[in-house]
């Protein structure tokens, strides 16, 4: 069974509020991209890594990340889009040809864990779409334009999606296929696979698997880091 990854680091990190994106950031003296690329390269499990980034980064990561930390598993280092969707789907042109799974993951969660790939690895051999998620800790509210609350959905029920998302290739690449033929974007690659109509399967992950999006992120992946790695 070949496995591919593709890590989307081609956004522009708007709401970090940094000039340097925010993948590109250095935590503990390290590239945030260096922790994301570094748990799929160590995977066992994973034949080839596909990076998709801006154009305008392409050579800069190559030589200050890929050849700087022999990350031998990234193939192939493509240009993304104006949108994820569209950078995913850069990344889905560019795998292996004999790929059979393929796992979708943001450069911007260092904090993916090997056991969790393992499990979602797992649970894609038995459902062709599969998404890393974890229970809701909030209440939430659903509103109208004007923050009045229209609703409280029952929480039991409630998952916040994360990624890795892994996925049968060739379903996830009709999947895009369609969603670009009908104008639709979607902000995360499960729900392009549910508009198909097809079962999506959740696998429970860890809260420690943040997405770095906003300044008090990095405070809180600097002490993610102090308890990995000391
Ligand atoms: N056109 C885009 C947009 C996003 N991403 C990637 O998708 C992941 C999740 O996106 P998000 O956190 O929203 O990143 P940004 O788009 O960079 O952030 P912002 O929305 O604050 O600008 C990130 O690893 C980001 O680099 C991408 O590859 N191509
Ligand atoms: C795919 C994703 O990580 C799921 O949580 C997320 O939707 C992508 O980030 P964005 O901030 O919505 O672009």
């Amino acid at each position: 069974m070949f496995i591919s990854a593709i890590i989307v680091a081609a956004g522009k990190g708007r709401r970090m509020g940094t000039k340097l994106n925010k993948v590109f950031l250095k935590l503990n003296g390290k590239p945030v991209l260096y922790y994301t690329l570094n748990v799929f390269e160590k995977l066992l499990e994973l034949n080839e890594i596909v990076l998709v980034v801006s154009n305008e980064d392409i050579d800069y990561c190559r030589r200050e990340i890929v050849d700087k930390y022999n990350f031998k598993k990234v193939r192939r280092i493509v240009a993304g889009g104006m949108e994820r969707q569209e950078s995913v789907f850069n990344g889905l042109k560019a795998v292996d040809s004999r790929c059979d799974i393929v796992m979708i993951h943001d450069g911007a969660r260092p904090f993916i864990d090997k056991t969790t790939l393992k499990k979602g690895i797992e649970e894609s051999k038995l459902h062709s779409a599969v998404g890393i998620a974890v229970p809701v800790k909030d209440t939430i509210k659903v509103v109208d334009d004007d923050n009045f609350v229209v609703s409280t959905p029952d929480r039991t029920n409630l998952m916040a999606i994360q990624t890795p998302q892994i996925f049968e290739y060739r379903l996830i690449y009709e999947a895009h296929l369609k969603a670009m033929e009908d104008g639709f974007l979607g902000t995360d690659d499960t729900v392009l696979v549910e508009r198909l109509g097809h079962k999506v399967k959740l696998v429970e992950g860890s809260y420690r698997n943040i997405k770095i999006t906003t300044p008090e992120d990095l405070i809180i992946s600097e002490a993610f880091l102090k308890t990995i790695y000391q």
